[in-house]
């Protein structure tokens, strides 16, 4: 089970609500993806999303439970005064701390971040920061009060896949204890058997589903790769060999005519 601040959940992928065609293919695949938890930009919806409160009602009936995000905030003061909006909204101190730092990349503002995470869990927040994978920026965000961390693993959107897989390695290493979730630019299922062979403890994941011909299918696809890996991850994999090993053991000659 994944524990998120006291919560525990049974399965390991985090779905985000945006771009999908209409609130009905979104609920297909939530249901198909078997999530928990969906995060939810309050200021994409209430800024008069395409369908208002069809996607709200949408995510009230599927019953998961809400991730609010502080998506398009670039500053600690917006970041803060987002939260604070989305507890109100959807009464709840989850809190996705995005503070987006730079246009061509959305990668996190590390030091606003840092900021708004002190001042969100003073207030009671149960902050879930997107960040990088960068380890003191890690340890600057525990020490803030953040009991989670979401590294991305690429630019949000981009479907790249892991860039890092040596720095994911390494974050995992150093934090053993802390759940950590890899946040933005998986693009495809392999990627996310990837990070979970890692010993990941979940992944969200937004543009990828959303983005597919078929998002209900695709999600599927996710929630088993999720599975995969952290099936594999359990079992304990063989570390890879430079020199070949021969699986079937050579006993007498093999007899020829
Ligand atoms: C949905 C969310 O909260 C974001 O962090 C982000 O959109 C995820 O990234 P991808 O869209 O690249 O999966």
């Amino acid at each position: 089970m994944l524990d998120l601040y006291g919560t525990k959940i049974a399965s390991h992928l985090l779905l985000g609500t945006a771009r999908y065609p209409s609130p009905a293919v979104l609920a297909d695949a939530v249901r198909r993806s078997q999530t928990e938890i969906v995060t939810v930009s309050l200021r994409r919806e209430a800024a008069g999303g395409r369908n208002g409160g069809a996607f709200f009602d949408v995510i009230r009936e599927l019953g998961v439970h809400v991730l609010p995000n502080t998506a398009g905030c670039h500053g600690v003061s917006e970041a803060v005064l987002t939260a604070k909006m989305a507890r109100e909204v959807f009464r709840t101190n989850w809190i996705k701390l995005e503070v987006i730092g730079n246009h061509d990349t959305l990668q996190p503002d590390v030091f606003a971040l840092v900021e708004a995470a002190r001042i969100l869990a003073g207030e009671g927040f149960e902050v879930f920061p997107y960040t990088t994978d960068d380890l003191v920026v890690a340890e600057r965000l525990l020490a803030a009060g953040c009991k989670v961390l979401m590294p991305w693993c690429a630019p949000i959107g981009s479907a790249a896949g892991p860039l890092n897989l040596s720095a994911l390695r390494s974050m995992r290493a150093h934090f053993p204890d802390v759940p950590l979730i890899v946040d933005a630019g998986i693009g495809r299922p392999s990627h996310a058997v990837a990070v979970m062979e890692l010993g990941f403890d979940a992944v969200l994941l937004n543009t990828a589903v959303a983005g597919a011909s078929n998002p209900a299918s695709m999600a599927e696809a996710f929630a088993k790769a999720i599975d995969a890996g952290r099936q594999g991850f359990a079992a304990g994999m063989l570390e890879p060999r430079d020199m070949a090993v021969p699986s079937t053991p050579l006993i007498g000659r093999a007899v020829f005519p």
